[in-house]
This record gives structure tokens, sequence and C-alpha cells, in this order.
């Protein structure tokens, strides 16, 4: 159901059938129209933001002719800077050009856009010196329809796999969740990256609505050979949501690289695009809501889950 398009080359995944996409944007031959189709990019941003921007509008583009209705792409697609400085001054308001940028390409190409992880001066920028890590969605009018900043940060120290993280250097954590986005794809709820570790916040969307969850990322390799796709596909599962994850891919800078493997999961939990461990590239994938109806019609485990008070029976005991 996916295939990876890589720069101007075009690769399918050899399990898969290679007109899949020609006929995803045909009419079919069933009577149900065909589902509208999201695009997960996967980019390896720099410090370079003028280079991150012409990388991620070539995807764009692509991903439109392409036939798609709304693509995603990861956090730090802005950029990622070298070090906590440069992170900092590299950052804008959502005000500012880069994302202005974006919306006019949205505009112009017809598409929603999902803007993982971009880093936003907060209000108080000129006092404290910290941004937001910002997930903004933007419909194809070009308009910011929903921004969700996000709510747990990734201090993390993992000596023997030389990972050593601290987010909340830069960072301020987001104070709430947003209502998940009605968009052409379905009901959109919003995290990011680390946020993905944290079901309380899916089951949440889920709760409120959300057909699709979205965690933009910038796994680590460790962390992510080690949890990524678990922990995706995890979250499909339980919340019965298609789990879209686009990704950042490979080398930043010379301290920095990125696990990859942009992913979509189905709501059976079945991964349905792949984006790869190697370079920058998406996977096209049709959103048929009718998987999300019927996978929680024949297992209806959020009327099987049980109320507050018994999960917190324990801490009465
Ligand atoms: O720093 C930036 O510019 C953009 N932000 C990030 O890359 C963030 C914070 S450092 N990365 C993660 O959350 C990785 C999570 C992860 O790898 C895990 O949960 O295992």
């Amino acid at each position: 159901m996916f295939r990876c398009v890589l720069g101007s080359s075009v690769k399918y995944l050899a399990s898969l059938p290679v007109l899949r996409h020609h006929h995803l944007l045909q009419n079919r031959m069933s009577t149900s129209p065909p589902a509208p189709v999201a695009a997960v990019c996967q980019v390896t941003a720099t410090p370079d933001k003028e280079a991150n921007f012409s990388a991620c509008k070539q995807l764009l583009e692509e991903a439109g002719q392409r036939g798609a209705s709304m693509v995603f792409l990861p956090e730090g697609f802005d950029y990622i800077g070298s070090s906590r400085e440069e992170t900092l001054s590299l950052s804008e308001t959502l005000g500012g050009d880069t994302i202005s940028r974006y919306t006019q390409l949205a505009r112009r190409l017809g598409v929603w856009l999902s803007l993982g992880g971009f880093h936003e001066r907060g209000h108080d920028w000129e006092k404290d010196r910290r941004i937001y890590n910002s997930h903004i969605i933007v419909n194809d009018k070009g308009d910011i329809v929903s921004v969700y900043r996000k709510s747990h940060l990734f201090d993390v120290e993992l000596p023997e796999k030389g990972v050593s993280l601290r987010e909340s250097a830069f960072t301020i954590p987001g104070a709430s969740m947003v209502p998940p986005v009605q968009t052409p794809i379905g009901k959109v709820g919003l995290g990011v990256c680390y946020d993905l570790r944290f079901p309380e916040l899916s089951l949440a969307l889920q709760r409120h609505g959300a057909e699709i969850l979205t965690y933009p990322s910038a796994f680590t390799l460790a962390t992510g050979a080690a949890h990524w796709e678990v922990l995706l596909r995890a979250r499909a599962i339980e919340t019965q949501c298609f789990v879209l994850a686009a990704a950042q891919v490979g080398r930043h800078h010379d301290k920095r690289s990125s696990y990859g493997h942009a992913l979509a999961v189905d709501p059976w939990g079945d991964v349905v695009g792949d984006c790869g461990g190697e370079k920058p590239g998406m996977v096209l994938v049709e959103i048929d809501l009718e998987k999300v109806n019927t996978t929680r019609r024949n297992m209806p485990v959020q009327q099987h889950r049980r109320d507050a008070a018994f999960y917190h029976s324990l801490s009465q005991s």
C-alpha cells in the first residue's frame, strides 16, 4: 500500500504491487469513492534553514502532484541546530517567514499540512529566550487551524547508548492538549515525538474523537531501533486509530543523527508504509476510515474500558 519516493528516483518496495499508486489515484471498480491519501515524509534537516525549506518544498510539491490531501513533515522540519545557542537563535514566531512560506505553499498546492516540531519563539522570548516545540496544522487555504505545543520533553541520558539530550534547556513544555482537527483525511490528534511514549495522551485524543494520531519525530538511532515501531504500533492498536509518524533520518550535523523509518500504521496495527532508515522520501497511504469503524466495531475495547475509579482502586486500598 505504499511506495517510497527518493528524490527523483522512484523505488517500489518489493513485496508490493507495482501499480498500487496508479490504482490509488484512479477511480476504483468498487462503489465506494477512493479514500483520501496522506503523504508521510522524512527529511534530513540541518542547521541550514534555506536548504531545509527547499527540500521540504520539493516533497510537498511531489505529494501534491501525486494526489495527497494532507502532507506530514517531521519534528525539526525547519532545522536541527548543532548547539543550544544555534537552536535558539534560528527560532521564529508563528508569524515569521518560515511559517508564512509554508502557508503559501499549502494554498498554492491545495493541500493540508502537518508541520511537526516547529521551533517557535515564546511570547516572553525577550525575557526568557525559550521556545516551544510546536506542531502546526495548516489548511488548504493557508490558514493555521491548530497549534499543539509538545508537552513531554526529552531529557534523557543513556550513557551506554551515546544518547544525551536535554530538551528542557531550551524548550518550554506546552500547557495543554488540543482537540483533534477535522481534516480531509479524518480527525487528526496531535502529538510530537517523545509524546509517543505516553499512552495517556493518545487515549485522551481518541476519547475526544481522533481517528488518526500523528507523531512527527526526530528519534535517536538507539531509541529508534529499540522502541520506535513497537510504540507506534501499540498506540495504533490501543486507540484503534491510524498512526502517522513523519521522521527525521540520517546525519544532521557532527553530533546528531536520526533513526528515520517514517511510518504509517493502520488501526489494526499493521504497518502500511515505511520510509526506511536511509534517506529522505515519502510514503503515500490511503486513509480509509471504514478501517477505523470496523476495527472498533469488531473489538470494542473503548467500551470495555473500566471507569477512572477502577484504575485508581489500588491507591485507595
Ligand atoms: O532538538 C530539536 O531541535 C528538535 N527536537 C528533538 O529532536 C526532540 C527533543 S531533543 N527529540 C526527541 O524528542 C527524541 C525522542 C526520542 O528519541 C525517544 O523518545 O526515544
